[in-house]
């Protein structure tokens, strides 16, 4: 789209001349005015003048909520934002996402705007190279029990999720600077472990420690990070906000894959009428912003999101139709290794299998529960039931008496 920005919104009103309403806000977030100025001065505004692209109705009778809606479409010309996602945010569905039942479903990115942004560094591809693995789901395993513990507490659960055979580790997202478990000596301590575990298992490990601290100091505290020999990041990307991730991601001396973790996000994205669509805040912004990796809760675990609007991030983050790399899904909260043909099934080979609970509550112990995953998902692979390889791995069959098998 050359231009102009595109944002399409959802609009709850029960009697609205929605036609109205979609002027008022090209106007109201563009020019200001429109009718009560000159001819003259019109010529002149023209330029920055939103535009209604479409509006549709839909009546109670046939919403699937039983309420009416329409929704509406916007052009935005590039000419009145900077090439940030604040200021793009702020134009769209700044003062608007406060007046009403109204909800940003999507946005269209101009060429001109796309171009300010680099995306993921490493991305779908770039991830698998670092780890050396093609050919199926990457596993990650989340620190559980991670405040109050010490180094040779923290270290010891970092080699027993590696032992069992994950891709990646990621720090829980609510570890943050503490005296006992200070970011670099963090690092050291977990690569250390990483070291002593690929001596067993002969596999490469991703570490993504929790990125964290006042805003100007990410970028620092990531180079810290990096030089005590971080290989990855994980960032609480809504807290601080997507320009904070943009700029981490497009640093150069941040050469590592940065995982996107959704927290704050259940505060903006899962209400019909307000706030701003998951796949939009969690899927296509993220990957415009640089995350390499997205969390997100999935359809069947603890913490759910609907099935279509899932398949729709995971389509954001992984779609064709952004020239920038793609972002690896992670669909998560309350995974088990019974869930592992579900997640196949919908996600396909380009996801990450990512567990806490699944992985440190196994009742063979941790490593075991990294090992049950991957025999899941070497089962899913070659198409055999998780009942069938069950019979052949005590770690998948005691996962599976624990847990169940979701079909
Ligand atoms: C809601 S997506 C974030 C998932 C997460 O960070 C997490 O700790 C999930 O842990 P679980 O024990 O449910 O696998």
């Amino acid at each position: 789209m050359s231009g102009y920005c595109r944002a399409t919104y959802r609009c709850y009103d029960e009697k609205a001349d929605f036609g109205k309403k979609a002027q008022g806000i090209a106007v109201g977030l563009t020019v200001g005015s429109w009718t009560d100025l000159p001819e003259a001065r019109k010529a002149e505004m023209e330029k920055h003048l939103g535009k209604v692209v479409s509006v549709t109705e839909v009546p109670a009778a046939e919403s699937p909520t039983g309420e009416r809606y329409a929704d509406i479409v916007i052009d935005y010309p590039d000419i009145n934002f900077s090439r940030d996602i604040p200021a793009l945010l702020v134009t769209v569905f700044g003062k608007l996402s406060m007046d009403g039942r109204i909800k940003l479903i999507d946005l269209d990115f101009s060429e001109d705007f796309l171009s300010a942004f680099p995306g993921p560094k490493f991305g779908i591809e770039g991830v698998r190279k670092q780890l050396g693995v093609e050919n199926r789901p990457l596993l990650m395993s989340i620190f559980k029990s991670v405040i109050g513990h010490d180094l040779p507490n923290l270290r010891e659960q970092f080699f027993r999720q590696a032992l069992g055979g994950v891709d990646l580790i990621k720090d829980d997202e609510i570890l943050f600077e503490n005296p006992l478990t200070p970011l670099e000596k963090r690092v050291e301590a977990c690569m250390a472990a990483a070291a002593e575990a690929k001596r067993e298992t002969g596999q490469e490990l991703l570490y993504a420690v929790n990125l964290t601290g006042p805003t100007f100091k990410l970028a620092e505290n990531a180079k810290r990070a990096i030089r005590a020999g971080a290989n990855a990041l994980l960032f609480n990307v809504l807290a601080y906000g997507f320009d904070a991730l943009a700029e981490l991601a497009r640093d150069p001396e941040i050469h590592v894959p940065i995982a996107a973790h959704p927290a704050v996000s259940g505060a903006i994205y899962p209400s019909p009428h307000y706030g701003i669509a998951a796949p939009l805040l969690l899927g296509k912004l993220m990957r415009l912003a640089g995350a390499d990796l997205v969390l997100f809760p999935s359809p069947y675990g603890s913490v759910v999101m609907p099935k279509e609007e899932n398949m729709a991030l995971k389509d954001a983050l992984t779609s064709d139709g952004l020239p920038l790399r793609k972002s690896f899904p992670v669909p998560s909260a309350g995974i088990h290794p019974g869930l592992v043909p579900l997640i196949h099934r919908d996600f396909g080979l380009d996801v990450v299998v990512n567990a806490g609970g699944g992985i440190h509550g196994h009742p063979l112990g941790t490593a075991a529960g990294g090992r049950a995953f991957r025999q899941a998902i070497d089962a899913v692979l070659a198409g055999e039931p998780l009942r069938e390889a069950a019979k052949r791995h005590d770690e998948l069959r005691a996962a599976i008496e624990a847990w169940g098998i979701k079909e």
